[in-house]
């Protein structure tokens, strides 16, 4: 039987950074998806657990003899509750995925292997099985690469029991839920919308530490603790992009996309922590299809890439093969 997943990922329409200090952020889930299919090993002679990034031409391999002689000791690979990644946990994962050499150029993936391995023997255990990886989404660019990532992999090892799933922050419950959703410390609203939007997202392609971005504006929050909300969408979303320059997380990138598309009046703001990664721009259901290639072609032109999203999908899916 093979199990197949997909997870979407996420665009934030308002309150980035504000949500980190207890404010309502408003996010959508866009049509680009994580896709996750696993396949478990039918072969005795299989004893090896595969993970194919197939975007990446990346495979990494583990035999179930090696990941039980390293993670073991540490317990029942199936907890009756979620538990969090120990210390021991994390070292011992990380010596698995530095046997596997990865690249210099992709050692940001690293986490993401590490990750893998944590959710597929905390939920599967200690069984070969080969796992394959595809996503439509720029890695490490505000569009929630890693929640949905994470979203379709667990969906995928726990198959029918994701209906049990708790998920935490943001981007992971967009990513599960899909829709539109209004998140304020932990709790969130489903938001009803029979608008259907389309965005145009341009990836800036400058890299970006969110860590670092987070913390800018946590600095920032205890000088200007207060901010405003208004009501038509075009405007909030020009006004969110003033807030988030003001909040010192906008960029020279980032103001190049906002003067292209306001040369066509649309509006445009940064979408996740800024420093770069993408930028939304909101697509009038009237708007000529000939605008949106001459404002795509003037942006590529400038180096960036650009993708169409329509947003508020369904979140996380779930389909079964038959046996083979
Ligand atoms: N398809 C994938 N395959 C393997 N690893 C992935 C995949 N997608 C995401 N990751 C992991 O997630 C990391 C990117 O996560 P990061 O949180 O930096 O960015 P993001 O989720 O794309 O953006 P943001 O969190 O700002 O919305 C990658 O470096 C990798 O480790
Ligand atoms: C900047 C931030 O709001 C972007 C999330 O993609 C950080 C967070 O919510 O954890």
């Amino acid at each position: 039987m093979e199990v197949k997943t997909r997870a979407p990922g996420k665009i934030i329409l308002a309150g980035e950074h504000a949500v980190v200090h207890g404010s309502t952020a408003v996010a959508a889930c866009i049509d680009l998806y994580t896709y996750v299919s696993l396949r478990p090993s039918l072969s005795e002679n299989d004893d090896t657990l595969k993970l194919h990034l197939k975007d990446m031409e990346l495979e990494f391999s583990w035999s179930i003899g090696r990941i039980k002689e390293t993670l073991s000791h540490l317990g029942s690979p199936f907890p009756s509750t979620p538990t969090s990644c120990t210390t021991e946990s994390v070292r011992c994962i990380a010596a698995l995925v530095e046997e596997q050499n990865i690249p210099e150029a992709k050692l940001g993936l690293a986490t993401g292997v590490s990750a893998f391995l944590w959710l597929y023997t905390s939920i599967q255990g200690f069984k070969p099985a080969t796992v394959v990886v595809t996503s439509d989404l720029p890695l490490g660019a505000g569009l929630g690469s890693s929640a949905s990532f994470c979203v379709a992999l667990s969906a995928v090892l726990l198959g029918e029991k994701l209906i049990h799933g708790k998920p935490s922050g943001l981007d992971n419950t967009v990513s599960t839920y899909g829709n539109i959703i209004k998140f304020k410390s932990g709790s969130l609203t489903r938001i009803k919308s029979n608008m259907p939007l389309k965005m145009l997202i341009t990836n800036t392609k400058v890299g970006r530490n969110t860590k670092a971005l987070v913390a800018g504006v946590t600095e920032r929050t205890f000088r200007h603790p207060e901010t405003e909300k208004e009501e038509k969408l075009e405007e909030l979303m020009e006004m969110n992009q003033g807030l988030l320059q003001c909040m010192g997380v906008s960029h020279a990138s980032i103001e190049t996309v906002l003067r292209t598309t306001l040369k066509y009046k649309l509006a445009s703001k940064l979408t996740g922590a800024g420093g770069g990664g993408c930028v939304l721009t909101l697509l009038p259901t009237l708007l000529s299809g000939t605008i949106v290639d001459k404002v795509t072609t003037e942006l590529e032109s400038c180096g960036f890439q650009c993708l169409i999203a329509g947003i508020g999908g369904n979140g996380v899916e779930i389909c079964f093969h038959g046996s083979s």
